[in-house]
């Protein structure tokens, strides 16, 4: 039999808060007036990448002032684990992609492999432009070749993190707010 996983409760107990809620909203809409200033007024496809980025997307959606055209896909490397493996594609892109600008929106910039896939796949699907914002990146030297976050909030040490979208064994997504167990702790 399976071993159960650990309890959301236990995972609080043992957890660091790292950012709360009003003090990410602060840096969300920040980062909604700069991707304005870079669009330049051309609408572009918000790609969202379910799961974890279900509550930044929508809080970002709502800081950009510029028109945006919603689509989604959903690809997963942890699948409710807390070490990822290759990426599996659960929905590709519906929107035509051919000469867009794309802005894909995803909670976490942590190895990369994930955005780094993602974007590859609007490049082939013909975008003429793909940007990345993330809610958070990790400090660690484990990033991929040839990744990185064009617009940013917050950087996080090298821990397991939950919350505000991010899942603690498929627990703890609806979290306001980012933690971040203690060394050692969940992997
Ligand atoms: O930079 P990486 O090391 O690739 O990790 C980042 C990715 O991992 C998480 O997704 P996950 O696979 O856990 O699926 P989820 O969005 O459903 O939580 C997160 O939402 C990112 O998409
Ligand atoms: O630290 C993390 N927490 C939750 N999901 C993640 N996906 C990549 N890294 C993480």
């Amino acid at each position: 039999m399976n071993t159960p996983h650990p309890s959301l409760t236990d995972a609080l107990a043992q957890a660091d808060l790292l950012y709360a809620r009003h003090e990410l909203e602060p840096v969300i809409a920040a980062m909604g007036a700069r991707i304005d200033a870079a669009l330049g007024g051309e609408r572009a496809v918000f790609l969202t990448v379910m799961n974890g980025a279900l509550i930044f997307a929508g809080q970002l959606a709502l800081a950009i002032r510029t028109d945006l055209e919603f689509d989604y896909v959903h690809a997963t490397r942890y699948r409710g684990e807390t070490t990822g493996s290759e990426l599996h594609w659960l929905r590709a892109p519906a929107v035509p992609l051919a000469d867009r600008v794309v802005l894909l929106v995803d909670d976490i910039l942590d190895e990369g492999h994930t955005l780094k896939e993602v974007r590859e796949d609007c490049y082939k699907r013909g975008a003429k432009k793909v940007l990345i914002a993330s809610l958070c990146t990790k400090r660690h030297d484990r990033l991929v070749d040839g990744i990185a976050s064009d617009f940013n909030g917050v950087e996080l040490p090298d821990r397991f993190v939950f919350g505000y979208g991010m899942d603690y064994y498929e627990q703890g997504r609806n979290l306001p707010a980012i933690y971040a167990l203690k060394d050692g702790n969940g992997e």
